[in-house]
């Protein structure tokens, strides 16, 4: 039901039609005399924009590639300014080439700009100002009802670490995900920026630079605005879904513990990478023709021991306890290096969260490897079936560790370099096939074009990115109208994943 009437309407993204309303809408509506005469159909008007789309494409062809993705950015925001409905539909027809730019890796690109971006506001933004106001901010939101929001402060976007204010883009991309990946109702979507300040000094002394011009709250000061936050939403919406998403490793960690059993949310970057990940490290077992039970007479090298690779690690540790009926072994195949090399026992001040996951030395003296041992001498040692980058470093499998896996003990190594944007993946497509063979499984977290190996065969790029899983977890929660969001079902998720094979996004709404 619209209330709205006259220019309000064709002010409002939800409702607008453009050209496209019929005459008796204009006159029911008060729109008679504030559009040309000529009605343009929805289908025209899809038409036009596919056109003027496929027109910059050519226009800009040869010009660098941020700029290319950056104008290809803001015509799709123009239009999503402009008229949802059209929006979204041809975000849905064009996923496959719209994800690019609404996602990763343009949306990294879109979010270090963001300040100078900006044009209209989207979603909400709750900052260390607004304390003790939040139960009164959160009805300023226009929907009667919020099914899902997503939410972030920002501290660690992608690989690019703390972008303040600016990180909004990516609940914004995430949550266009949500409405073309599993149909979730675009007017009961939520961004929301929690700006709790920034450590990043250059965004602190840019005058455009449109967050809080404080250093990060930290401590319970920091935690009592995100109660506070939380608090305010749930009592508004009680069954919406929170998604935690790009909050630094201690942050992420904390508030899923804080949170998990009192609310419906979920962190995506620990639980959803982590189903993601799983159905693809599942998928390599099969790959290689083998059961699969046999998961856990893999070798498994984890780069990266932060909130996605110790989410990873969590969940296929899991995995692993289940099939073999023994959760002592359970990590034996894993080996973790974080930025001190191979995490071991012997590690002085390791966080508490990687502890489980470090190697006894007992266990890694007979292949010559010590505390911290390096990645090199890790894959040449351990000869790992799969080699998986959540490091956010990017090209830290060079050359020389690609070729070592050369020598792996699979047939069909797999080897994923998950950190995104594309600039920060830990190799490129092009590098991996080069280097580590034409037999290896590759995926990586932002895509690449499939690798022409030049003899008629061809190098596939699968996308580990934990967009096939998130836009699931929402849906099948909704449906279910489950109150909390459990790791049983982040597992059961991954495995259903595997075994369906499933490689586009918009078939996670299938998936519990
Ligand atoms: N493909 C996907 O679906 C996802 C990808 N990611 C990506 O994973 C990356 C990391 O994210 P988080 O774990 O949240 O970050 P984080 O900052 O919590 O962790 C990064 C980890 O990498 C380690 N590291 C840094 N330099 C290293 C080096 N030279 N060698 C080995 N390890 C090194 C650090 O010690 C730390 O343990 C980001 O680039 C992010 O975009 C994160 C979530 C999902
Ligand atoms: C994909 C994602 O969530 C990340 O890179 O943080
Ligand atoms: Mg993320």
């Amino acid at each position: 039901m619209v209330h709205k009437r006259g220019a309000d309407i064709l002010h409002d993204p939800w409702f607008n039609k453009d050209t496209g309303f019929p005459l008796t809408e204009r006159d029911r509506l008060g729109l008679r005399g504030l559009l040309p005469p000529r009605v343009i159909s929805f289908e025209q008007q899809y038409t036009r924009f596919m056109e003027s789309y496929q027109s910059l494409e050519k226009n800009t062809k040869g010009q660098p590639e941020g700029v290319v993705s950056l104008a290809k950015w803001r015509i799709l925001n123009r239009l999503h300014d402009r008229n949802e409905t059209l929006y979204y539909r041809v975000l849905i027809d064009n996923i496959k080439d719209f994800a690019p730019i609404i996602y990763t890796p343009t949306v990294g690109l879109v979010c270090q700009n963001y300040s100078g971006l900006f044009r209209r506001p989207r979603g909400m933004y709750f900052s260390a100002k607004d304390k003790g106001e939040m139960m009164s901010m959160i009805y300023n939101w226009p929907a009667q009802q919020v099914d899902m929001i997503v939410l972030t402060d920002g501290s660690r976007i992608l690989g690019l670490g703390d972008l303040g204010v600016q990180g909004i883009g990516i609940p914004i991309g995430k949550l266009d995900m949500y409405v073309a990946a599993a149909g979730i109702n675009p007017q009961r979507i939520l961004p929301v920026m929690l700006d709790v300040g920034t450590n990043n000094q250059k965004l602190l002394e840019d005058q455009l630079y449109l967050g809080v011009r404080q250093p990060r709250l930290e401590g319970e000061e920091y935690l009592s605005i995100v109660d506070e936050f939380m608090e305010a939403v749930f009592t508004r919406w009680p069954k919406a879904i929170v998604q935690f998403e790009d909050f630094q490793m201690k942050w992420a960690f904390e508030t899923l513990q804080r949170y998990r059993k009192r609310f419906c949310m979920f962190n995506d970057d620990v639980q959803g990478t982590a189903g993601v990940a799983l159905a693809g490290l599942l998928g390599a077992v099969r790959a290689q023709g083998w059961q699969l039970a046999d998961f856990v007479k893999q070798k498994i090298v984890v780069v990266g021991a932060g909130s996605a690779g110790l989410g990873v690690l969590n969940m296929s540790v899991q995995a692993a306890a289940r099939m073999s009926g023994n959760s002592e072994t359970a990590t034996k195949p894993f080996f973790l290096l974080d930025k001190d090399g191979l995490v071991t026992k012997e590690r002085k001040h390791i966080d508490p969260a990687a502890a489980p996951f470090a190697k006894n030395l007992s266990d890694i003296e007979g292949l010559g490897l010590r505390e911290g041992a390096s990645l090199i001498e890790v894959v040449k040692k351990v000869k790992p079936h799969v080699l998986l980058g959540l490091s956010g470093v990017g090209g830290i499998f060079h050359e020389e560790v690609l070729k070592a896996m050369r020598e792996s003990d699979s047939p069909k190594p797999a080897i994923f370099a998950m950190s995104n944007p594309t600039m920060n993946a830990e190799c490129t497509a092009t590098d991996a096939f080069k280097h580590a063979g034409e037999n290896i499984v590759f995926a990586s977290g932002s895509p690449f074009e499939n690798v022409d190996l030049g003899n008629g065969k061809v190098g596939h790029v699968n996308q580990a990115n934990n967009m096939y899983l998130f836009p699931g977890i929402g849906l099948g929660t909704l449906l279910s109208g489950a109150r909390i969001i459990t790791d049983g079902m982040l597992q059961a998720a991954s495995e259903w994943y595997n075994t369906h094979n499933v490689f586009d996004p918009c078939f996670s709404v299938l998936f519990m």
